[in-house]
């Protein structure tokens, strides 16, 4: 089922799309389900690709491609987070798209799956610039979003300030205010609390659920120093572990004895990054993910772990708070080596969750406190996981496999009740 591709078109985005459809592929193998509507999972419902014109400062036009993927609807409205970066393609995006349909689908929230991205480094742009751009490449995917048919929210190279632009965007286009269109946007706007730090709340949930003991002293390694990894690395050390190291773009530093992260994040804020942090030395990015600890984050981009690296992976447990950080190769290496994978849409699904939160209030132009957000993103997460754990200890799965046969499990048969599969 795994289409086969040339290897010289083979992209970061194809293997990621290609990881996907394995982990499909799996999953509708443990449940049975015929080739029709395995064909169907795999394929998206809808996929566009938009051409972004950008008028830089100096008077240039560059032109740049942006796409949204809605993969599946079969459960509720499209679901899913806008990635700036430059080397997002298609592929990449459908991949991430697919991944959230098993995610929303897993701890229950009534969505389906959908990711977008424009291929840029929103680094290289002033703000004016993107933000003209954000506002062209909402306009391209207008027709595809609203909140009851596509709701975006922050990914990798996007945040609440972008968020906020597709809230006026989508709204002046309306007529009137429409908060509910998308998610992660600022509190003022008709944002949750407890939102911009929710996906790392959710890493730090799942970490210590599968710990299962306590996190006093544990030590961690972090890579991806971002939205993700700095609040997942800042709320695990709250917890009593020991963060040893931290990398993002500039580097990788360490320290044995613990970072002080909440320094290391006011260092990364005035550098613009935690190379040369002062309470440190610097590793390299690749010695990050081999150091010999308790537990191991990827909290930056897919395809990190692989069978190149795999078997000196010392980490007795990952979690990845990154999508699609470990490749199906590396997957079976780590399981052989006894390392326990908490996978991503399990560990990163705190962030959708508490996007669903922020989405309910909007609809119902209410809102709920801190203390509240945090007790119902525990629920759902925490139920999530004794799901996965419980299926993976009676059918032998691994935590994956377990995750993604529910996952998969409730989309197709969400089809089949609709009679949306002849
Ligand atoms: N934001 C969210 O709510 C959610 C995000 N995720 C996933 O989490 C991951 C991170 O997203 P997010 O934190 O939002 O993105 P950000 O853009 O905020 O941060 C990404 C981080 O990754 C770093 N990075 C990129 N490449 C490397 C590398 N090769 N080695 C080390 N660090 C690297 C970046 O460094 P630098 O800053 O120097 O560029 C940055 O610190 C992605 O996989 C995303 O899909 C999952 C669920 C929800
Ligand atoms: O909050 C959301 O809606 C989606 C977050 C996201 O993109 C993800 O979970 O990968």
């Amino acid at each position: 089922m795994v289409p086969s591709t040339t290897p010289a078109l083979i992209t970061p985005g194809r293997q990621a799309l290609d990881s996907a459809l394995h982990q499909l592929d799996q999953a509708a193998g443990h449940l049975g389900l015929d080739d029709g509507l395995r064909t169907m999972l795999a394929t998206p419902r809808r996929s566009l690709t938009v051409s972004v014109p950008v008028r830089r400062e100096d008077g240039r036009l560059d032109v740049v491609q942006g796409f949204r993927v809605q993969h599946n609807v079969s459960r509720g409205p499209a679901k899913g987070g806008l990635r700036f970066h430059p080397g997002t393609d298609i592929h990449e995006v459908t991949a991430l798209a697919m991944w959230m349909t098993w995610k929303c689908a897993l701890v229950g929230i009534p969505y389906g799956g959908a990711k977008g991205g424009v291929a840029i480094d929103p680094a290289g742009l002033t703000t004016r610039e993107l933000e003209r751009m954000t506002r062209r490449y909402v306009n391209e995917i207008l027709p595809l979003i609203g909140p009851e048919k596509d709701i975006p929210a922050p990914d990798v190279g996007t945040d609440e300030q972008t968020m906020a632009w597709v809230m006026d965007t989508y709204s002046v286009n309306a007529g009137y205010s429409v908060p509910g269109v998308v998610t992660g946007k600022p509190m003022t706007l008709g944002g949750s609390l407890g939102r911009n730090g929710a996906t790392s709340r959710g890493v730090q949930i799942a970490a210590l659920a599968a710990l299962g003991r306590s996190p006093e002293g544990v030590t961690v390694a972090v890579q991806g120093f971002g939205k993700v990894g700095a609040l997942a690395a800042q709320y695990l050390s709250d917890a009593g572990c020991k963060v040893v190291a931290v990398s993002d773009v500039t580097g990788a530093v360490h320290h044995a004895g613990g970072l002080d992260i909440a320094r290391l994040r006011g260092h990364a804020a005035q550098a613009g990054g935690v190379a040369g942090f002062p309470q440190a030395d610097a590793l390299s990015h690749d010695d990050l993910l081999e150091l010999d600890v308790d537990v191991l984050v990827p909290a930056a981009l897919e395809g990190v772990i692989t069978e190149a690296n795999a078997p000196r992976i010392r980490a007795r447990m990952i979690v990845e708070g990154a999508n699609g950080p470990t490749t199906p190769e590396a997957d079976e290496i780590l399981a052989a080596n006894g390392t326990l994978v908490v996978p991503d849409i399990l560990a990163n699904s705190g962030g959708v969750i508490v996007s669903y939160l922020e989405w309910v209030q909007n609809m119902q132009a209410y809102s709920w406190s801190s203390g509240e957000v945090e007790l119902k993103l525990r629920d759902l997460m925490l139920g999530a996981f004794s799901e996965v754990t419980s299926l993976a200890a009676e059918r032998g799965l691994t935590l994956r496999q377990a995750a993604h046969v529910i996952g998969v499990g409730r989309v197709a048969e969400a089809h089949q009740m609709r009679g949306l599969y002849p």
